[in-house]
């Protein structure tokens, strides 16, 4: 069987190396470029902690596409350029597998049409973390019994989006199960603004942004007279591999959008 010719987009960032490294050690895959927001032209093999990987870096996305043949993009980049990125892999009849967060379901609708109308599979996953997954599909098991709910969701000062996409994932999966409700005191005031956090259909969102963070998160459920707290942390990038992976896999064999990791692992 021919290998999954990919490219890497993001590669000198903190998830794109881990990237790189897990494409370059699997043996059913073959990285064939990266595109950067610098170094066009280079070779990846040129920038430090890449050595031996000798692959050509383009700035430009579409270029990459036209001279090399691509069956997946990765793009592991900034929210920014997340949706533009998708654009460009469709029009070149490349399936993305993206990590990047910053999507809104409005980015998300339109994706997914253009992915059937073209017949091309894609995934976008707020989180690859396989324990993310379980938490957040818990998360909608108890919220069906414990609809009181509060997400605290807490990552390195890096980040540049928040609330985090995992957290807003795991806040739409949720509300599927749950109605619409106003938590807290009825009349409860912010005595400064945002102290209670984002607001998604009345669950409250708590983003933290720290040094020395990963990507953690707490969802806390209270009843009368108990609490349940569900909580993952990712202590290491590379707990995102496997999910990217798989996800690398799944892109393959579908011919529509799919939104977060759970609808790919049952
Ligand atoms: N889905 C997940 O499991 C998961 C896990 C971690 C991070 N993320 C998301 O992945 C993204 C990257 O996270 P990170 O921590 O690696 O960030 P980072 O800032 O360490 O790396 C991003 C890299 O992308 C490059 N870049 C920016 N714009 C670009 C462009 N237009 N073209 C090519 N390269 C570009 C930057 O130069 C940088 O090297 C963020 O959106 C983050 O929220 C998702
Ligand atoms: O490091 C980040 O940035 C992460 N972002 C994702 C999110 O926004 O949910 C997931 C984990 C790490």
């Amino acid at each position: 069987m021919s290998k999954v010719k990919i490219v890497v987009a993001g590669p000198r960032g903190n998830m794109g190396k881990e990237a790189v490294k897990m494409v370059s050690s699997t043996d059913e895959f073959t990285l064939v470029a990266a595109v950067d927001s610098k170094h066009a032209g280079m070779m990846l093999s040129e920038i430090e902690g890449f050595q031996g990987i000798d692959i050509p870096i383009y700035t430009d996305m579409q270029q990459c596409f036209k001279e090399n043949e691509v069956d997946v993009l990765i793009d592991l980049t900034a929210p920014a350029f997340g949706k533009k990125h998708m654009q460009t892999a469709f029009e070149n009849g490349v399936r993305p597998v993206v990590g990047t967060t910053g999507f809104t379901e409005e980015d998300i609708i339109e994706l997914r049409a253009t992915a059937e109308e073209q017949g091309i599979g894609a995934i976008i996953a707020p989180n690859f973390a396989i324990g993310a997954i379980l938490m957040m599909k818990f998360s909608q098991m108890a919220a069906k019994y414990l609809p009181d709910v509060e997400i605290i969701e807490r990552h390195h000062d890096r980040k540049l989006d928040a609330p985090s996409g995992t957290a807003i994932k795991t806040a739409q999966l949720i509300s599927e199960v749950r109605e619409q409700k106003a938590q807290g005191h009825p009349n409860e005031t912010e005595e400064l603004a945002g102290a209670r956090g984002a607001n998604f259909e009345g669950m409250r969102i708590h983003s933290v942004r720290l040094p020395g963070l990963v990507a953690h998160q707490e969802v806390i459920f209270g009843g009368v007279g108990q609490t349940l707290t569900i909580r993952h942390d990712s202590i290491d990038r590379t707990s995102f591999m496997p999910g990217v992976k798989l996800a690398v896999d799944a892109v393959l064999r579908i011919d529509t959008l799919v939104y977060g990791l759970e609808h790919i692992i049952e």
